[in-house]
């Protein structure tokens, strides 16, 4: 098993469903390595709510990235917890709600937006553990350690209703709807370790990941 702090250049991607761990596992391993990890959802969710509170239609790619233009998001990729600031308004407290949960597969199709997004994360300096859905396959293919995690949408669901008003059966059916409208970019890269994190604690899974790590 791999000791850190982790001084090397590698980049762990760590791609999945919604609500099967991602950020959670993502922040533990890259605590357990004593580097950032970079949550490429969160700014997803930043674009959805800034089109929001403007009042736009989400369809229409070519305002919406205006809006961003003109209103710059930055994303912090602190190991305890992703933040993302529009200037000195931190917008991470609004970013789960279930009205942006409902937005945000609409953005996230959308050409133009993933630039805007895949721009920013390249731009990053490695080490870092990257998470979301194309990390593995479109962000970082040349990353050396990916993992994949699943777990069934009623386990996904329960682990939600802990953060989320809704009863169990709706949020399990939002997220059925929403792994529908993100399976274009979700696929496992073929070079994944696929993990199902559903018999398994969040310490479990991060044990797992950290023992399959190559050395720095
Ligand atoms: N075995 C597990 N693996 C990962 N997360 C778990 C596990 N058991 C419970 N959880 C909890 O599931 C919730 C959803 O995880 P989260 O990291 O928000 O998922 P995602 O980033 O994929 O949406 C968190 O509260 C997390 O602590
Ligand atoms: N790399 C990524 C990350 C997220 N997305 C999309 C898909 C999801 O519906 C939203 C929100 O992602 P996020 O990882 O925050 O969502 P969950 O926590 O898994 O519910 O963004 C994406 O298309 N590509």
């Amino acid at each position: 098993m791999h000791g850190g702090p982790y001084t090397g250049r590698m980049i762990v991607t760590i791609d999945g469903v919604a609500a099967s761990g991602k950020s959670s596992v993502a922040s533990g391993v890259a605590r357990a390595l004593g580097i950032p990890y970079v949550s490429s959802g969160l700014l997803y969710r930043a674009a959805t709510l800034l089109g929001q509170e403007a009042g736009l239609d989400l369809n229409m790619t070519a305002p919406l990235l205006a809006c961003l233009r003109e209103h710059p998001l930055r994303l912090e990729p602190l190991a305890a917890g992703n933040r993302v600031w529009l200037g000195q308004r931190d917008l991470t407290p609004d970013l789960h709600s279930s009205a942006v949960d409902r937005g945000v597969s609409v953005v996230a199709a959308q050409p133009g937006v993933r630039t805007w997004v895949d721009d920013q994360l390249r731009a990053l300096t490695p080490p870092f553990v990257a998470e979301g859905r194309d990390m593995g396959t479109n962000v970082f293919p040349q990353a050396p350690a990916k993992f994949y995690l699943t777990a069934s949408p009623r386990v996904r669901a329960e682990r939600r209703s802990r953060e989320r008003p809704e009863d169990v059966a709706a949020i399990e059916a939002a997220l059925i709807q929403r792994d529908a409208l993100d399976t274009t970019q979700s696929a496992p890269a073929p070079d994944a370790r696929v993990i199902d994190t559903g018999p398994l604690t969040l310490e479990q899974v991060i044990t797992v990941i950290t023992q399959q790590l190559p050395a720095p």
